[in-house]
């Protein structure tokens, strides 16, 4: 998404407006202050603290120590337990228990989970209408907005194009009954004020969909009159030289907290069971009949899930797409379980070096 830019002064947004709420609430911050991470780079990260702007953070050395995997360490989204250092830069002591955690399958042999961000609420999928249009991606995204305990929104976008919408709802129809979808056009303008409506003060959602549905256009109409929207913060590189950067968090004027992260558009389901579940709910359902309790539904006898296929209750195309998530899944977590593992092993160990070393010191 190019061109997204919001400009504005972050040193007045409360607690709240920063996405703070009972969840994070009722975790113990042992009297530590709280920030929230704006933005994760190789050697730092950006802070927001509630009415007191953005400042460098830092990692204390037994964090880095401590973490037996990447995903461990501060994401964008992350809220924090700090301690200032001085005007410009705090430490961070601890990630608090993360809400949410949005991840994808990193590209390469390796698909190992990556972290997006964290305590997403809401995710909007954009197709545009017609050629975009295709329910068996939007199924990923659902299946892995579900995994990830987000809540999808299913935007049709470019809806001008297209003279009658109803097929691509009764489409959608198939693939779940109560999804939110929302027809918008920046063209006629229909839409926009629905998606307004759903984001609300302090809440943390993102945009995704392939390239060229529409995405960039949808955001910058729904900030309406709000210029050519920049968000670009002062920091000051190690020679003291004012520099300007632009953030992954970004906080709307009218409240809302847009992410938009590298890596956010396009990515591998790491599914798990409990979203598959609830993505194919008519599947599901009739798994609960197979006479095996791990049935694979593609040659078992008495297969509740075959047999629905072949009555027509389970469409040949949702019961492929099923089996090919299915899969997906099945390999990531696998394959994730074992690296997992071999990381913690791995943590283990150099923890154990860096003890002995204390100990002969
Ligand atoms: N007909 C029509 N065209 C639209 C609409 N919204 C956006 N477009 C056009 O679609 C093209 C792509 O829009 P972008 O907003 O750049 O799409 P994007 O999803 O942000 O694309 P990436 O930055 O590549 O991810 C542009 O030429 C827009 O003018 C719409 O509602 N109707
Ligand atoms: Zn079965």
């Amino acid at each position: 998404m190019k061109g997204l830019k919001i400009f504005n002064t972050l040193e007045n947004y409360t607690k709240e407006q920063l996405g703070w709420n009972t969840f994070f609430q009722q975790q113990d911050t042992q009297g530590f202050q709280v920030g929230r991470v704006i933005a994760a780079h190789k050697h730092h990260y950006d802070i927001i603290l509630p009415e007191k702007g953005t400042f460098k953070g830092q990692l204390i050395g037994k964090l880095l120590f401590m973490a037996d995997t990447p995903s461990e360490l501060p994401k964008t989204g992350d809220w924090v337990l700090i301690s200032p250092m001085d005007e410009q830069e705090v430490l961070i002591h601890e990630v608090m228990e993360r809400e949410t955690m949005f991840s994808r399958r990193s590209a390469g042999a390796s698909g190992s989970e990556q972290v997006i961000c964290t305590n997403l609420q809401t995710l909007f999928i954009v197709q545009s209408l017609n050629e975009n249009f295709s329910p068996r991606r939007l199924e990923r995204y659902i299946t892995q907005a579900y995994s990830s305990q987000v809540k999808p929104v299913v935007i049709l976008h470019k809806a001008d194009l297209v003279a009658d919408i109803e097929p691509y709802l009764d489409q959608l129809k198939e693939i779940q009954q109560d999804l939110s979808i929302v027809v918008t056009s920046i063209v006629d303008g229909r839409g926009v004020k629905e998606i307004q409506s759903m984001i609300t003060e302090g809440m943390t959602f993102a945009f995704v969909g392939s390239s060229g549905v529409g995405k960039s256009s949808l955001i910058n109409s729904l900030l309406g009159s709000q210029q050519q929207v920049t968000q670009e913060v002062s920091h000051y590189d190690s020679k003291g030289k004012h520099t300007t950067v632009s953030r992954e968090l970004l906080f709307l004027p009218e409240g809302g907290i847009l992410v938009d992260t590298p890596g956010m558009r396009e990515f591998g389901v790491t599914a798990d069971e409990e979203g598959l579940q609830k993505s194919f709910y008519e599947v599901s359902e009739l798994a609960e009949h197979c006479r095996f309790k791990h049935c694979t539904h593609m040659h078992e006898p008495d297969c509740a899930v075959l047999q629905g296929v072949a009555e027509g209750k389970i469409s040949e195309d949702r019961y492929q797409s099923y089996l090919k998530l299915q899969r997906e899944a099945e390999h990531y977590q696998m394959s994730n379980h074992e690296k997992r593992k071999k990381q913690k092993q791995f943590g283990k160990m150099v923890k154990e070096v860096v003890k002995q070393k204390k100990n002969r010191r």
